[in-house]
C-alpha cells in the first residue's frame, strides 16, 4: 500500500474517531443536563415530602385536621370577602389569590410565582389586614415602597415605611407601634438593608414578635435572593435570619418569575424548605410579541421606532424603549424627540432627582416614552404601558420576559417589539460571558430572536419549563404569513472556517464584523455570494451550533469578543454536517418586515379576526383597521354571532370610539391597494403552520354580563 494512501486511511479513521468522540461528548452533555434536572426534581420532591410529613405531624400535634385544600372553606372566609370587597374594592379573586391567602392565614410559609400584574400584592396585604398585629414587608426599592404605602393609605389601611426618607417623628411612631403596640399600624415596609444593617430595628421587631404582634413577613421580588436570578441583591441574602428568629411567623415570598433552580435557591436562602408553592402561568395573553430585523443604519432604526409609535400610539399612550448603553439611551431619546415623539432618557448615571423627575413625568402621562437602560426596572408600577420596545436584544430570556412584561399590566392588549441584528450579539456576550451560564442564557435569547417560525410564546413556556398554551395569534410568527427559503450555506461555512484557520495561523484574531469583512473575497469564490447581513446571520448561527465559538480578551478599556473555531467545525470541514440558512424569500425590498411596519402586530391580529368574521358572518364586519383601544375591546369580546357583533359595534359608535372608527375606515380605504398587496403575498407558499392553525380557531363566547364594564 503506498505511504500516502496509508496516511489518508489513517486520517480518515482518526476523523471518524474524533466524530464519534464528539458524539459521545454531546451525549455526556445531554446526560449531565438530564442529571441536573433529575437532581432538581429530587430535591423538590424531597421538600414536598417533608412539607407533607411536617403538616401531618402538626395535624397530629394540634389534634385538629389541617386542610391542604386551600380552596376549601375557612373560618375567616366571610371576613376576608368583606375586606376584599369593601376595603380593596375587588369584586372577585384572581387565580390562586384566595388559596394563597388561606395558606398564609393557616400559618404556612408560601412561595408565590405570579406573572407581572397578576395581583401579588393582595396576597399579603389582605391577610395583613385580616390578621391581628403588624405585617412586615421587605421590598427592594424606595419608589416601589412609596407607591404601595400611598395606595394603601388611600384605601384607609394604616401603612408606613421605615427608610432613609422617614422623618424622625414618623420613625418614633413606628418604633412605638412595634415595641408597645401603640398607634394604629397594620403594614410596615422596609428595604432589605434595614434588616441587615439596623440592629435597633431588628431589636424592636423582636419585641413586637415577643408580644405576639408580628403577623406575617412578606418578601417582595424574592428572586433578588438568588444569584441565579436576574436581579441579585446581596442584602436579600441575609433575609434567611428572619425565619430563624421568628420561626412561627408565616413568610410569604413573591416574585413574577423564577426558574426551578431559582425557586430552590430562594427556598434555601429564606429558610422556608417546607413552604407551599403557588406557581401561576408565565403566559401574558394580552401581550403581542414580535421581532424586527434591525437595520445597520442607526437612523433607519429610529425612523422605524418613531413610525411605530406615531402610527399606533398617536394618543400619547405610554411606552418604554430599552437600550443597551447609557450613551445609546440619550441618543435614541434625542432622535425620537427630533421626530416629534415625546421622549426622555433614564439611566443609572443620572442624578437621582433628574431620574425621579423623568419617572414622574412619565407616570403622570406628561411624557410618552422613557428611553432607559435596564436600570429602569423594578418599581415600575404603571399599569397602562402599551408598548415596550427593545432597541437591541436583552441578555437572557428571563430579563426579556421581565422587561417586556412591564407592558399591559392592566390586562389590555399591548405590544412588545424587539429589534435584532447579529452585530448586537458580541456587545452583549462580552458583558455576560463571566456570569453564571451568561453565554448560554444569551444564546437562548439569540435563538428567540433568530427564529422565524417558532411561536414566541412557546419559547417562554420552554424556558420556564411550563406546558405549552395556545398563543392565539398573539405573536408575529403566529400572526404573519412568512415566506422563507433555505439556502445551503455549507460551502460558505467551510470557506469561513478555513479563513479563520488562516487568520489564527498568522497569530491573529477577528471579531465578527472583521471576519465578515475579510470574507468578502472568498465569498465571491463560493458558488454564489451571501449578502453582508446574511453572512452576519450565518456567523451567529454557527456560534449557536458550536461550529464557531466566541472568545474574549480584555483591554484597559473594554472586553472584546472574537470569533474562533468551535468544536464542531471539523464536521463541517469534512462534509459530515450541512449548514442551512433561513432567509426571507422574494424581493429583498418587499420583505416581511416592510409589511410589518404598515401593520402593527395588533392590527394584524384584528385583520385576522376581521377575515375570520367576514367568512362567518358574510362580511358584515366593517372593512377597517381599528385603533388599539377599539381592538382591545373587540379582542376581549370576540363576538360569536352577527347580533353580538352588531351590538358591540353599535356601542363603540355611541361612545367616543365612534369618530375614530370612521376616521380609520377612511384611512384604510385609501390603503386598500396595500391590503391587496398583502393578500398577494399570502397566496405565495407559506411556511407558517402556526398561523394556519390560529386561523382555524373559532371565535369564543362573549361575556355579555360584563360587556358594559368592558366598554
Ligand atoms: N382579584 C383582582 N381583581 C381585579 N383586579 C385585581 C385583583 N387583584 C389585583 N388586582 C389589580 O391588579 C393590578 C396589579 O396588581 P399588583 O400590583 O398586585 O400586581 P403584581 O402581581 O404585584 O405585579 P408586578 O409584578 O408587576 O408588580 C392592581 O391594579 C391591582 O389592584
Amino acid at each position: 500500500m503506498p505511504a500516502s494512501s496509508g496516511t489518508e486511511d489513517l486520517l480518515e479513521e482518526l476523523l471518524n474517531v474524533e466524530l464519534e468522540l464528539q458524539d459521545v461528548q454531546d451525549e455526556i452533555k445531554r446526560l449531565l443536563d438530564k442529571q441536573e434536572k433529575l437532581y432538581e426534581k429530587q430535591s423538590e420532591l424531597k421538600a414536598v415530602l417533608e412539607s407533607y410529613q411536617g403538616s401531618e405531624k402538626s395535624e397530629k400535634d394540634n389534634a385538629a385536621p389541617h386542610a391542604e385544600n386551600w380552596s376549601g372553606s375557612f373560618e375567616w372566609d366571610n371576613e376576608a370577602d368583606d375586606i376584599r370587597f369593601n376595603i380593596f374594592g375587588i369584586p372577585t379573586y384572581r387565580a390562586n389569590q384566595r388559596e394563597i391567602i388561606n395558606a398564609i392565614m393557616s400559618g404556612r410559609d408560601v412561595l408565590v410565582i405570579m406573572a407581572a400584574g397578576g395581583g401579588k400584592s393582595l396576597c399579603y396585604q389582605l391577610p395583613a389586614v385580616l390578621h391581628h398585629g403588624i405585617a412586615l414587608v421587605i421590598s427592594p426599592l424606595l419608589s416601589l415602597i412609596q407607591d404601595q404605602v400611598m395606595g394603601l393609605t388611600a384605601l384607609g389601611i394604616p401603612a408606613s415605611m421605615l427608610t432613609s426618607t422617614t422623618s424622625k417623628e414618623n420613625e418614633k411612631f413606628i418604633y412605638k407601634a412595634l415595641e408597645k403596640g401603640e398607634g394604629n399600624l397594620k403594614i410596615l415596609y422596609v428595604t432589605p438593608e434595614k434588616i441587615s444593617k439596623s440592629k435597633r430595628f431588628v431589636s424592636k421587631l423582636e419585641k413586637c414578635h415577643h408580644a405576639g404582634r408580628l403577623s406575617l413577613i412578606s418578601i417582595d421580588e424574592a428572586h433578588c435572593c438568588s444569584q441565579w436570578g436576574h436581579d441579585f441583591r446581596p442584602d436579600y441574602k441575609n433575609l434567611g435570619i428572619l425565619k430563624k428568629q421568628f420561626p412561627n411567623v408565616p413568610v410569604i415570598a413573591l416574585t413574577a418569575t423564577a426558574t426551578k433552580k431559582v425557586q430552590l435557591d430562594l427556598m434555601e436562602m429564606l429558610n422556608i424548605p417546607k413552604c407551599i408553592k403557588f406557581v401561576s402561568t408565565v403566559n401574558r395573553p394580552n401581550l403581542f410579541y414580535m421581532v424586527r430585523e434591525k437595520s445597520s443604519v442607526g437612523k433607519a432604526v429610529i425612523d422605524d421606532i418613531a413610525d411605530f409609535i406615531q402610527s399606533s400610539y398617536a394618543n400619547n399612550e405610554s411606552g418604554i424603549v430599552y437600550c443597551f448603553s447609557r450613551k445609546e439611551c440619550e441618543q435614541v431619546a434625542k432622535e425620537l424627540r427630533e421626530r416629534g415623539v415625546s421622549a426622555d432618557h433614564y439611566h443609572a448615571d443620572m442624578d437621582v432627582n433628574a431620574r425621579e423627575k423623568v419617572h414622574m413625568r412619565w407616570s403622570n402621562n406628561k411624557l410618552q416614552v422613557i428611553v432607559g437602560t435596564v436600570a429602569f426596572g423594578m418599581g415600575i408600577n404603571k399599569p397602562d404601558v402599551r408598548f415596550v420596545i427593545h432597541h437591541s436584544l436583552g441578555k437572557s430570556m428571563e430579563t426579556y420576559y421581565q422587561e417586556s412584561g412591564r407592558a399591559g399590566r392592566d390586562g389590555l392588549p399591548s405590544e412588545c417589539l424587539l429589534y435584532f441584528r447579529p452585530a448586537d450579539v458580541p456587545r452583549q456576550s462580552s458583558m455576560v460571558f463571566y456570569e453564571n451560564s451568561g453565554l448560554q442564557n444569551l444564546y437562548d435569547m439569540v435563538r428567540y430572536c433568530q427564529s422565524k417560525r417558532e411561536c414566541r410564546r412557546s419559547a417562554f413556556f420552554k424556558h420556564f419549563a411550563e406546558p405549552p398554551q395556545d398563543c392565539n395569534g398573539m405573536c408575529d410568527n403566529c400572526a404573519f404569513l412568512c415566506e422563507l427559503k433555505e439556502i445551503d450555506a455549507s460551502d460558505h461555512t467551510r470557506a469561513l472556517v478555513t479563513l479563520l484557520q488562516e487568520i489564527q495561523e498568522m497569530d491573529q484574531r477577528a471579531t465578527m464584523l472583521q471576519l465578515v469583512d475579510k470574507f468578502k473575497v472568498k465569498n465571491k469564490e463560493v458558488g454564489f455570494e451571501l449578502k453582508k447581513d446574511e453572512l452576519e446571520q450565518l456567523v451567529i448561527q454557527l456560534i449557536l451550533h458550536r461550529v464557531l465559538k466566541e472568545e474574549f480578551s480584555h483591554t484597559a478599556y473594554a472586553t472584546n469578543a472574537y470569533v474562533t473555531i468551535g468544536p464542531l467545525a471539523k464536521h463541517v470541514l469534512h462534509g459530515k454536517k450541512n449548514i442551512m440558512l433561513e432567509v426571507p424569500s422574494g424581493q429583498k425590498s418587499i420583505t416581511k418586515s416592510s409589511k410589518r411596519s404598515r401593520y402593527t402586530g395588533l392590527e394584524v391580529k384584528l385583520d385576522n379576526l376581521r377575515k375570520e368574521l367576514s367568512s362567518i358572518h358574510g362580511g358584515i364586519f366593517p372593512h377597517s383597521i381599528l385603533s388599539t383601544q377599539q381592538l382591545s375591546i373587540l379582542c376581549s369580546q370576540k363576538p360569536e354571532s352577527t347580533e353580538q357583533l352588531e351590538k358591540i359595534i353599535g356601542k363603540l359608535k355611541t361612545q367616543k370610539y365612534g369618530e375614530r372608527i370612521l376616521e380609520v375606515i377612511g384611512k384604510h380605504e385609501s390603503d386598500e391597494e396595500q391590503g391587496d398587496d398583502l393578500a398577494d403575498e399570502e397566496k405565495v407558499t407559506t411556511v407558517n403552520r402556526n398561523a394556519k392553525r390560529s386561523r382555524k380557531k373559532k371565535v369564543v363566547v362573549i361575556d355579555e354580563s360584563s360587556e358594559d364594564e368592558k366598554l
